[in-house]
């Protein structure tokens, strides 16, 4: 991609964009988040899931676990994410990533150093990080070699007590000016998410609105179909 100064970014946000015209980012994917805490049943929860249309990532999110129930609880999901060729990504551990061989890593900014993740896990591993509101993190993020960089919360959740509520046109900014992929989260539904898909989301990651819809995981999954298809 084209580099530029800073004077020239300044300037006009979207100067490199004129330059990458031509450059057609991929539609809108799903990236699924596990609920926090799940039972032996969940693996039949996420097939549901899958079954609902089209997921890119699975995210495992257990918080408070130790790393050897969250490795045990591990097994069936990636044995499942691997059949229906789904990238199986762990939250907060690159050591853990590293021991379950997991195509991907999740670090929130207190979670450790992108490079030293590399430097564990390979090339050929997805790291991505949390940056909140800031466009300041994210290009530090892409600077040490992060596969995606996450933005959010874009709107109120219970999954996740949150402080930083981006405006959607962070993503635009982004995507005018960088080719890394950027996803977007926090309280996103079907009903609230063609914002965000229209200003430039790479990826919606979602939890609640699938795990917790009343018609189950793979209503849930396939209620987002229209919104990623509007592009
Ligand atoms: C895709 C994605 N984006 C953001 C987060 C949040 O990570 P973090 O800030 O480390 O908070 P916890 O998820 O660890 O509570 C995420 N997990 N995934
Ligand atoms: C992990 C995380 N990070 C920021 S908001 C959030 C929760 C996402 O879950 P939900 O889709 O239920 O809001
Ligand atoms: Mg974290």
């Amino acid at each position: 991609m084209t580099e530029f100064t800073d004077e020239e970014l300044a300037l006009d946000p979207n100067f490199a964009a004129r330059f990458d015209s031509d450059d057609r980012r991929p539609p809108c994917q799903l990236y699924l988040i596990s609920p926090p805490a799940i039972d032996a049943g969940f693996v039949d929860s996420l097939a549901a899931a899958f079954d609902g249309g089209d997921v890119a990532a699975f995210q495992l999110r257990l918080k408070g676990v130790g790393d050897d129930a969250i490795a045990q609880a591990a097994a069936p999901l990636q044995k499942l994410c691997a059949e229906r060729d789904v990238a199986f990504i762990i939250n907060d551990s690159m050591s853990l990533a590293k021991r379950l061989g997991a195509d991907g890593v999740h670090l929130g900014q207190g979670d450790g150093d992108p490079r030293e993740a590399r430097k564990l896990l390979g090339p050929s591993v997805q790291i991505g990080v949390t940056c909140h509101d800031s466009r300041h993190l994210a290009m530090e993020a892409g600077e040490a070699g992060a596969d995606y960089v996450a933005f959010g919360a874009f709107y109120p959740t219970t999954t996740k007590e949150t402080i930083h509520r981006p405006d959607p046109s962070i993503l635009g900014w982004w995507t005018a000016l960088f080719e890394l992929p950027c996803v977007a989260i926090g309280g996103i539904t079907p009903g609230n998410a063609a914002p965000l898909v229209k200003a430039g989301a790479d990826f919606l990651a979602v939890s609640g609105a699938v795990w917790g819809h009343s018609d189950g995981p793979q209503a849930g999954v396939a209620a987002f179909r229209a919104v990623l298809a509007q592009e």
